[in-house]
């Protein structure tokens, strides 16, 4: 599809880059391109059915390639989707094991899966995103990923700002942008772009970037990064910055091949900026993308965690441990939280996230019904096949029955009656099943259904 680049759009950037402009524009009307990651959070990870012929020079889990959202390695967590040149912002983050990382515009969790991934389940990631619709679809692909130590939110940046201070080692801001850099993977996002919109969208940034450094600790270090081009969202925003926040400093960021220094005169000629990255799509295999890496000064100081307490009931313990016995070769009773009916392996029980929305904290276990416990989906997700006593393997009709939502009739009886067993296909597990006289009976959650 043709993208329709206004004219208001294609004069800014005749006058900003000259003949490379036409570059620009003719690389705008190019196919976008596919790439996706592995996802080493689960057994065997590079056990997939897509070529890995085509690594990406960047990153050891990222390879070139599309994929399909009803392959088995989609639904079970095995890769993930994201195009080349978002992977790198994580890559620049350099997410630790055990550190305290926020993602404050996290959907739908391409970034925040990839630091995730990174962090290994040690640690504690809080995944935010102020657009309800849109933190749903986060907390869903985090769930798909088999990630433990995440807390999602749905607040504004500002919900922040009190309840945490400076309490986070690193921070990302994805910043909601004119997305100019999108264009040809979303050709109908040009209809809303207007030199306005950018003005707009610079503003926005400048509120996120605020509450960022507030909530980060000294030593601590800040990814700033768009898709868009315009010079007011990024090397300005980046000046700005660093003026009104003269502790915060830029680092320099490791350039792979296509990658350029960002541009100084287009940012009051502060020749710090150059530090900072930019992807065009001319130059570089990936979409339009600039990116930044800042470091705060200052000693660090450990906060201080203040717990809340678990609200388990009476019985809870004993209904999870009865269902470990059947089901499950051990159980870890580290960090159980009760929220509603829900029983959550909690990513935190630090009493700073009450009053905010939160929408998963950690990974969610199951539900209590009367006088029993049953297992959620994200739980099979994240865990070892090891830890169940059953797993049974589909054959290609019985996957495609099961996730139609149809149960399985088995022609043999096996030995592990009535029991809550995994399922899994090519080798990856993929859901619950609940066996009685023969049968598989269907527990795929509906939403997920094809
Ligand atoms: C570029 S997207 C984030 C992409 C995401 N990091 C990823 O890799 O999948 C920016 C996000 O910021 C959110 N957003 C919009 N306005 C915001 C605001 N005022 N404060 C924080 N986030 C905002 C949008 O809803 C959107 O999900």
């Amino acid at each position: 599809m043709k993208v329709d680049l206004s004219s208001d759009f294609k004069e800014k950037y005749r006058n900003l880059m000259g003949e490379r402009a036409d570059k620009l524009f003719d690389a705008i009307q190019q196919d976008s391109q596919e790439a996706f990651r592995l996802n080493p959070l689960k057994p065997n990870f590079k056990n997939v059915s897509y070529s890995l012929d085509q690594p990406l020079e960047y990153s050891n889990i990222g390879y070139f390639g599309e994929i399909n959202g009803n392959s088995i390695d989609h639904l079970s967590g095995y890769v993930y989707s994201q195009e080349p040149s978002a992977m790198y912002v994580t890559e620049i983050l350099d997410p630790q094991e055990n550190e305290k990382i926020l993602d404050l515009c996290a959907a739908p969790g391409s970034k925040t899966t990839y630091i995730a991934s990174k962090m290994a389940s040690k640690g504690l990631l809080v995944s935010n995103e102020i657009n309800t619709k849109r933190a749903k679809v986060l907390s869903s692909n985090i769930e798909r990923m088999g990630i433990s130590n995440t807390v999602v939110t749905n607040n504004s940046p500002k919900d922040f700002e009190k309840k945490f201070g400076q309490f986070f080692d690193k921070i990302l801001v994805d910043a909601p942008c004119s997305g100019e850099g999108m264009f040809r993977k979303d050709p109908e996002s040009v209809k809303y772009w207007s030199l306005d919109y950018v003005e707009q969208c610079a503003n926005r940034q400048q509120h996120i970037l605020d509450s960022a450094y507030k909530l980060l600790n000294n030593g601590g270090s800040l990814v700033y990064s768009t898709c868009t081009f315009s010079p007011e969202e990024n090397e300005q925003n980046v000046d700005w910055f660093l003026k009104k926040y003269p502790d915060m400093h830029l680092v320099d960021v490791k350039k792979y091949s296509g990658m350029e220094d960002a541009k100084p005169e287009w940012g009051n000629d502060n020749p710090e900026l150059s530090k900072a990255l930019r992807m065009f799509p001319d130059q570089f295999n990936g979409e339009g993308h600039f990116m930044c890496k800042m470091v705060k000064d200052g000693d660090v100081e450990e906060p201080k965690e203040r717990q809340i307490s678990n609200n388990l009931k009476k019985d809870d313990l004993k209904f999870v441990r009865k269902f470990a016995k059947t089901n499950l070769t051990s159980l870890n009773e580290n960090n159980w939280l009760r929220i509603s009916d829900f029983l959550y392996q909690a990513a935190s029980l630090d009493n700073r996230f009450k009053g905010l929305h939160i929408l998963r904290n950690g990974l969610k276990l199951g539900e209590f019904k009367k006088n029993r416990f049953e297992p959620d989906i994200a739980w099979i997700l994240a865990l070892k096949p090891e830890i169940l006593k059953t797993v049974f393997e589909l054959d290609d009709d019985q996957f495609e029955k099961y996730l139609h939502g149809e149960s399985i009739i088995l022609k043999e009886r096996p030995d592990f009656d009535n029991k809550w067993i995994g399922l899994s296909y090519q080798g990856k597990l993929f859901s619950w099943g609940r066996y009685s006289n023969s049968q598989i009976k269907n527990v795929y959650p509906k939403g997920l259904r094809r």
